[in-house]
């Protein structure tokens, strides 16, 4: 291909970006307009009048943050389709002249973009129209004779790539560029972020990307094969294809580390979506943030779904160290309830089906009647009182409240957590259900006021066992107030703001979400997927993850989870076989890890070569720091992008230190917390180590060894 004819392709490529952006400009004044169009329309003052402006100021407002959004790589795909290829009404036809006789061209874009005459200049990718893009292949076409991928930055195209689908549709005039866009993308250097992945999805990824959203989406896959880029753009389509209902109801999208989701948050906004909810596991809970994972001896108990019993049993049973009687002198007699009784009155208490902090109102009431029953044996007919008259007088007294409070707080979670670091009481609450070896290391293991990650899902599940007191009704929240606090209203963003967060304000304990989306499902523990489970009792589901990356030991206990949280809705699965992420070189090295425990395995194929062999090197314990740096440096040296320093999950703080100011591009994180992750050159410090450090260890160094791109080097004491 000559540069003659590529230069001519580009520049006409150009000029019909050229229309795009000055079309979106166009549209971006229009929405402003309509912003300010519909604040002047709050001057007419009638109701009616101002539910119009609002809805007017949400609808230009987003529209406009969209267009702004999008701006860059806003075009990225073109089709020539053949006249087979053709929409009946054209309705998605550029007006551009086909190459193909007979047939169309259509643009496909970050969002949908009309001319003045409604014709389409851009078909959103979301579009059933733009599917044939991602879906076509030569033996089935559906229509497309080229495919053409348009890279672009600043407004400026900068590089086209082809891929002829029908050579025999294809007129002599049409001109064949570059060598596929796929591998094109591939070999670019990774930023800090992961890139949306928009313009080069493939087939098998977009037909779960598309899938029906009812039900429940599996998608599997080894490394690298786009699972987690798949699950995001699947939340930007869900909230594409069913607005309302995604919108509304929210879409939540569960990653494993904090580390993952500041990986990913990019990609949402990329793609124009700024109303899912993107949480790490220790985020799950409002207020409560845990970051560092526990030992895997601990992380197995906290984790098991026998933990579920202990905590029952924790939030039924009486306060540690509450009164264990009370006495109450009424007219001469002393009225006296023992710890039986009143162990009695708790658990029937608790039986009628309230949680422990709404009953304490029957609690009282509870304790006021078997005061008044033991009043009405001690005290001469004459003497007593009734019900009525009798449980007022009583629960005014200072000695009572004080009771009541004390025998029946307002219980946080944090606060039931705490009580089992005493052992004592661990082996009651775990009697049948823990061994004690198990017993011990839980009761070590309690820091309420550092939660781990894993205790995060133990405090939610008290906060739904011990539920919320109950509150005082708010009063109805102005929507002309900002959500700060009270402010006047007087500019016209103010009242675009305010308009905007009412349209889509949730409480921030939301726990009702229309879809949710778990990525790196394998490593979600039974307890986890409870707490998961209880932000979506009616929710669909896709969830995302590779079972041999898995660090869960119980593989049984945590499918019989996800199938509590997801109930019998129907599923439908999907496999992903190509992994993007590594070379070939460095993709053997991680293959060869998994394969020597599970020989059988069926692992992805991996599409590049960088003809570049990984370093493992074995180093003495003492040369170990050195050569940590010096290997570091190294992968500095060689390529332009992110460096990742992975080491055993227990010796990220010390490691880190070895390198701490090398460089900003190097990140150090510990093997558990480096799922999901993906860096250009990656450096795993003491595999054996990572492999000896659980049972699941050697699933965690697969993890480790398939995250580089480019280059991959270990030094470690001992060969893995
Ligand atoms: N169709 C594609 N076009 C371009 N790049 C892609 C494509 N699919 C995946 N990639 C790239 O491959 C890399 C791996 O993708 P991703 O992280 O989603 O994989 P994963 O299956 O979640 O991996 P892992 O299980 O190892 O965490 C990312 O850099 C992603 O951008």
């Amino acid at each position: 291909m000559n540069d003659a004819v590529r230069e001519s392709e580009i520049a006409a490529e150009q000029a019909y970006l050229d229309r795009v952006y000055t079309r979106l400009d166009q549209l971006r004044i229009t929405a402003a307009e309509v912003e300010r169009e519909g604040y002047s329309l709050a001057k007419v003052g009638n109701f009616g009048a101002l539910v119009e402006r609002d809805a007017m100021v949400y609808h230009a407002a987003k529209r406009r943050r969209a267009l702004e959004s999008e701006h860059d790589g806003l075009v990225f795909g073109r089709l020539d389709l053949g006249p087979d290829g053709r929409s009946g009404d054209g309705a998605d036809a550029a007006s551009a002249d086909p190459v193909v006789p007979g047939g169309e061209v259509r643009y496909i874009g970050r969002l949908g973009l009309r001319d003045e005459t409604y014709e389409s200049l851009v078909v959103d990718w979301r579009a059933p129209a733009a599917a044939p893009f991602y879906r076509a292949t030569p033996t089935d076409r559906m229509g497309v004779v080229r495919r053409r991928s348009i890279r672009s930055s600043n407004e400026k195209v900068i590089s086209i790539e082809d891929d002829l689908l029908d050579p025999e549709a294809a007129p002599s005039e049409m001109a064949v560029i570059g060598d596929g866009a796929l591998l094109a993308n591939l070999s670019r250097a990774t930023g800090t972020g992961m890139k949306d992945i928009v313009a080069t999805i493939q087939r098998e990824q977009d037909d779960a990307i598309r899938s029906p959203s009812l039900g429940v989406t599996i998608v599997r896959g080894g490394p690298g094969t786009g699972k987690t880029a798949v699950a995001l753009h699947r939340a930007a389509y869900l909230l594409y294809a069913d607005r309302n209902r995604y919108e509304s109801g929210g879409v939540l999208v569960v990653g494993p580390s904090d580390v993952f989701v500041g990986y990913v948050s990019r990609v949402l906004p990329s793609l124009g979506e700024d109303t899912a909810s993107l949480r790490s596991l220790g985020q799950l809970l409002e207020g409560v943030q845990g970051s560092r994972h526990e030992p895997p001896e601990v992380a197995a108990i906290k984790g098991s779904l026998r933990m579920q019993r202990v905590l029952s049993r924790a939030a039924r049973g009486p306060v540690p160290d509450s009164p264990d009687r009370l006495r109450v002198l009424y007219r001469g007699e002393l009225l006296v309830l023992e710890r039986p009784a009143l162990d009695d009155l708790r658990r029937t208490v608790l039986n009628l089906g309230v949680r422990r902090n709404a009953a304490r109102a029957k609690a009282a009431g509870h304790v006021l009647d078997a005061l008044w029953r033991q009043s009405v044996e001690l005290l001469p007919s004459g003497r007593q009182q009734k019900r009525e008259e009798f449980a007022p007088d009583i629960a005014e007294r200072p000695e009572f409240v004080a009771f009541m409070r004390a025998w029946w707080p307002v219980l946080r979670p944090a606060q039931v957590l705490g009580w089992l670091t005493d052992r004592h009481r661990v082996s009651r609450w775990a009697n049948g259900v823990l061994s004690n070896r198990e017993i011990a290391v839980l009761a070590g293991a309690i820091h309420p006021d550092d939660p781990s990650v894993e205790d995060v899902a133990l405090l939610d599940e008290l906060q739904e066992l011990l539920g919320d007191p109950p509150v005082r009704k708010r009063a109805a929240r102005d929507p002309f107030q900002v959500a700060e606090g009270v402010r006047e209203v007087t500019t016209y963003s103010d009242r675009m703001a305010a308009a905007r967060a009412q349209a889509v304000e949730r409480p921030t304990d939301y726990r009702d979400y229309a879809h949710i989306i778990v990525d790196e499902s394998q490593d979600v523990s039974p307890m986890q997927w409870r707490m998961i489970g209880r932000r979506g009792p009616n929710a669909t589901w896709t969830i995302v993850g590779d079972p041999a990356q898995a660090a869960w030991g119980d593989a049984a206990e945590a499918d019989r989870a996800m199938d509590g949280a997801i109930g019998s809705r129907r599923r439908s699965a999907f496999t992903l076989t190509t992994n993007y992420r590594n070379s070939a070189e460095i993709f053997e090295v991680a293959a060869r890890v998994i394969r020597a425990a599970q020989p059988d395995i069926e692992l992805p194929t991996a599409v590049r070569s960088s003809h570049q062999k990984p370093v493992l090197t074995t180093v003495d314990a003492p040369d170990l720091e050195a050569a940590t740096r010096a290997a570091a440096q190294t992968l500095l040296d060689q390529v332009e992008g992110t460096v990742g320093i992975i080491t055993p999950t227990a010796r990220r703080d010390e490691i880190a230190k070895w390198v701490d100011g090398i460089d900003e591009r190097v990140q150090t994180v510990g093997a558990l917390d480096s799922k999901g992750m993906e860096y250009d050159a990656v450096l795993v410090v003491e595999p054996a180590q990572i492999r000896d450090e659980a049972k699941t260890g050697f699933r965690t160094l697969y993890v480790a060894l398939s995250r580089a791109t480019q280059r991959l080097t270990t030094v470690g004491t001992a060969p893995f």
